[in-house]
């Protein structure tokens, strides 16, 4: 099933906005504003001060200030036939275009398609000093309805939107260096929450149930990050002629993206920067919504180890009409409410901007971008090399490095880009060039 609820759905958007990224970023702000309506509050969140200290310092000890990341817009993206514009909040640069531009290609086609699980976490339960976990395990399962009413009595919240504790799973380890344990697993639809709250407190609620039952001593009460039940995917289909460039042909494009991911696919070594760049799409999505970032990076990469080895995250082929298809399936824990979701007032914005109704459809969002970001990088890969794009859009940063101010950064990044030499040395030489009039 796919996360959007038509019923509530927000007027359709084009995600084209075709010239953002030639306009200041105050027009551009104004642009996105209107395309989505935002009020003046939402407005003013993505400004200075728009995490205001006092606020700050309810979310976390000993706060001395804040932190400002860049948010972009990642353009251009359809996803289930709706458009969507991408809020990005991340410091490393080319994402906001890669993204942008796959998206671009992509939209002629039908765009991304996507579809998730429903929002089940799991809660661990660790039982110790048991000495026949089997059968103790075995009485766990004959109760599981106490089990599940008893996690279900603390958060009538939860119920009344239609979530709650659904079952429950008892893995048994025969052998630790602290003798036999058993893990009660708690399966719980956690609706629109990323749900770490939410289920932590129902396995410390059903603890002393569990203690009772298996006549063991409880310790660990907590939620697992491997959220395996709670997946969401992505694919995109597209005729490789639509690849090409003025320098490449399209089969040759679409081959060496498929040859890339067969890397990623067998070595562990080029896995690792291959889901980098899958996590370059998601990880600003899930910063900018206030989502914890931690929890989803965890979530990833124990899944792209599931096999027993660490592999590629996404899969791309050729289908039998010749097209490429790109495919991406991932454990997805993202809140609509919970954590900094509602009290961040730019996660608040970026939720509107992104105009998602679930944490469903939120999830798909996300997976949707790290399926473009990851397709970027592997086209860019397979055929110019990573530094071309790249490094001209980081020739900012560095010219920023060098000194420069004011419109110095653009004139020396443009002459950085221009001689593809993108260094700071360089760079000093030119600002001093640019200073001196030479
Ligand atoms: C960077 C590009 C997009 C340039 O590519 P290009 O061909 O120079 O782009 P273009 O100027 O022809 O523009 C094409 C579209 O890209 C977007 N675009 C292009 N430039 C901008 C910009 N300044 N601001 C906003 N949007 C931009 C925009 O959508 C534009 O369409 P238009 O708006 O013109 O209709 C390309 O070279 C690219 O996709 N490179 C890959 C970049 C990438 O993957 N970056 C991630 C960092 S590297 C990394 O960490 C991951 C990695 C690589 O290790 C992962 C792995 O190994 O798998
Ligand atoms: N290992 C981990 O990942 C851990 C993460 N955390 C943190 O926990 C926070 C997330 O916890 P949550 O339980 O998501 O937040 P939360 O406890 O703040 O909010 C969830 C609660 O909101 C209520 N609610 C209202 N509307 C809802 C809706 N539409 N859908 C679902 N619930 C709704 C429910 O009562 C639900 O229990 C994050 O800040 C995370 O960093 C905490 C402990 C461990």
């Amino acid at each position: 099933m796919t996360g959007l609820r038509e019923d509530t759905a927000r007027p359709a958007i084009s995600s084209r906005l075709e010239g953002l990224r030639n306009l200041s970023p105050a027009e551009r702000l104004d642009k996105v504003a209107q395309a989505v309506d935002l009020g003046d509050a939402e407005h003013q969140s993505f400004g200075r001060g728009g995490l205001p200290l006092a606020l700050a310092n309810g979310m976390i000890e000993n706060v001395i200030g804040t932190f400002e990341l860049p948010v972009g817009i990642a353009t251009n993206f359809t996803i289930n036939g709706r458009d969507y514009l991408i809020p990005m909040a991340v410091e490393e640069p080319s994402v906001v275009a890669a993204a942008s531009y796959m998206a671009r290609i992509a939209r002629a086609h039908g765009g991304f398609h996507t579809s998730s699980s429903q929002p089940i976490m799991r809660a661990q339960v660790q039982v110790l000093d048991i000495r026949d976990p089997h059968a103790a395990r075995a009485r766990v399962l004959k109760e599981r309805d106490a089990i599940v009413a008893a996690a279900n009595a603390k958060d009538k919240m939860l119920i009344s939107l239609g979530g709650g504790c659904r079952d429950i799973e008892v893995h048994v380890f025969d052998q630790t260096p602290v003798g036999p344990m058993l893990a009660v697993h708690l399966l719980v639809d956690v609706r629109d929450a990323m749900g770490a709250n939410t289920v932590n407190t129902m396995a410390e609620t059903v603890a002393p149930l569990v203690e009772a039952i298996t006549g063991g001593v409880v310790r660990l009460r907590i939620l697992s990050n491997y959220a395996d039940l709670r997946l969401a995917r992505a694919t995109v289909t597209i005729p490789m002629e639509a690849l090409k460039t003025e320098d490449y042909d399209g089969e040759r494009i679409a081959r060496g993206i498929v040859a890339a991911c067969a890397f990623a696919i067998v070595d562990p070594y080029r896995a690792a920067t291959h889901n980098k760049g899958i996590m370059n799409g998601i990880d600003p999505i899930v910063v900018v919504t206030g989502n914890d970032w931690r929890a989803i990076e965890a979530g990833a990469h124990v899944w792209a180890s599931r096999s027993g080895r660490y592999t590629s995250l996404s899969s791309w082929e050729i289908d039998r009409d010749g097209r490429l298809v790109g495919t991406l399936e991932m454990p997805m824990a993202l809140g609509l409410v919970g954590g900094a979701t509602k009290t961040h007032p730019a996660a608040r914005a970026a939720l509107k901007i992104l105009g998602v109704q679930s944490a469903q459809e939120l999830a798909e969002v996300a997976v949707a971008v790290g399926l473009a970001q990851n397709m970027a990088a592997l086209r860019a890969l397979a055929t110019e090399g990573i530094q071309k794009g790249h490094m001209a859009l980081h020739a900012r940063n560095i010219a920023i490095v060098a000194g420069a101010v004011g419109d110095e950064i653009e004139r020396v990044a443009g002459a950085l880009a221009a001689s593809h030499d993108v260094r700071v040395d360089r760079a000093k030489e030119l600002l001093e060039e640019i200073r001196g009039g030479t």
